[in-house]
C-alpha cells in the first residue's frame, strides 16, 4: 500500500452511517461519565490553555455538543465541546471502542486494511460544530472514519516539520489559515493539503503527517490507529499513540544533552560546533 493521505468514499462501514443520530448514541451509551474538553473558543489552544477538562454523562455531552446554545454550561451558553475517548485506565490503556462503547462498536466495521495484530487503538470522537483541534502528528498509521458531520482536514507532509514550530507532537501555529507570520515566518514554506470529509468518508493519515481538523457540523468520528513499524519500536506506555518510536525518542534526548553540553563553550565556539553538528545531521537526510 502506498502510504500517502487519501480520502476513501463509499466504503461500507456498517450501520453507523444511518443509525448514529444524537438520540441513538445517547440511548445506546446512556449516562456513563466521559472526559471532555470545554472551551469558549473554537480553536483549542494548548499553549495558552483556553479550555477546561470536565466530565459529563455521555448523554448530556451528546445533547450539548449537538446544540449551539446551552441552558446548562460550564463557562458560557455558547461553549464548545470535544471528546476523545480514553482507555479503561486512561494512564495505561489505549482507547478501544469495542471495550468502552460495545453498544456502538457493533455498528461500525473498519475494512481489513491492516492485520488485526497490528491494531493499536480505536478512538471515539465527538465535536461541537466549529471546533478545531490543534495541528499535531501521531506515530501510528490512522484511518479517520467520519461517521457524521462535515469536517475540514488540513495535512502537512512530514518533511515540512521544520516549518511547523513544534512543541513536542503539537504545532504552535494554531491558526493555519491566518498564521501569525511575524511570530512564525518559516510557516509560509509549509505546503497545506486540504480536504473536506462528508458523513461516511474515511481519511487515511499516515504516521508523522501533521494534521488538524475543523468540524463544520456536529461531528461523530472513530479513528483507528495501527502499527506500521515492528512492535518493539514503539513505547509500551503510550495511551494516545503519540510517543515517538524508541530510536527517535533516544536520539532526541541525546540531542538535548548535546545542546546542554555545548553551553559550556563561549558563543563563537558554540556556534562553530553547532554548525559542524548541523552538517553531520544534514548528511543523514535523504
Ligand atoms: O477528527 C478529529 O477531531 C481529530 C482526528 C485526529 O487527530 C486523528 O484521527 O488522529
Ligand atoms: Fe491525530
Amino acid at each position: 500500500m502506498k502510504r500517502v493521505p487519501a480520502v476513501l468514499k463509499n466504503v461500507n462501514i456498517g450501520k453507523c452511517t444511518e443509525r448514529w443520530t444524537a438520540e441513538y448514541l445517547a440511548e445506546q451509551v446512556g449516562n456513563q461519565p466521559v472526559k471532555i474538553h470545554v472551551s469558549t473558543s473554537t480553536k483549542l489552544d494548548f499553549v495558552n490553555k483556553n479550555f477546561l477538562y470536565r466530565t459529563l454523562p455521555f448523554g448530556e455531552l451528546i445533547a450539548r455538543a449537538a446544540e449551539e446554545k446551552h441552558s446548562n454550561y460550564f463557562l458560557d451558553e455558547k461553549e464548545f465541546y470535544y471528546m476523545r475517548s480514553l482507555g479503561d485506565d486512561p494512564r495505561k490503556d489505549v482507547a478501544d471502542i469495542r471495550r468502552q462503547f460495545p453498544g456502538l462498536a457493533k455498528d461500525i466495521t473498519y475494512s481489513d486494511i491492516f492485520p488485526e495484530k497490528q491494531f493499536f487503538s480505536s478512538v471515539f470522537r465527538i465535536a461541537s460544530k466549529g471546533l478545531c483541534l490543534w495541528t499535531h502528528y501521531d506515530v501510528m498509521d490512522n484511518l479517520l472514519i467520519q461517521v457524521k458531520g462535515k469536517k475540514n482536514a488540513v495535512l502537512f507532509h512530514p518533511n515540512d516539520v521544520s516549518y511547523m514550530y513544534m512543541n513536542g507532537d503539537k504545532s504552535e501555529v494554531l491558526d493555519v489559515e491566518n498564521p501569525d507570520l511575524e511570530k512564525y515566518p518559516e510557516f509560509i514554506k509549509a505546503t497545506k493539503y486540504t480536504c473536506t470529509l462528508d458523513s461516511g468518508d474515511i481519511l487515511f493519515i499516515p504516521a508523522l503527517w501533521l494534521h488538524n481538523m475543523t468540524s463544520l457540523e456536529f461531528g461523530v468520528a472513530v479513528n483507528v490507529f495501527w502499527r506500521h513499524l515492528e512492535e518493539n519500536m514503539y513505547d509500551k506506555k503510550d495511551p494516545y499513540g503519540n510517543k515517538d518510536p524508541h530510536p527517535a525518542a533516544t536520539a532526541l534526548t541525546f540531542l538535548e544533552k548535546a545542546l546542554k553540553t555545548l553551553k559550556q563553550l563561549p558563543d563563537d565556539y558554540r556556534t562553530f560546533y553547532s554548525k559542524r553538528m548541523i552538517s553531520r545531521i544534514q548528511d543523514t537526510i535523504s
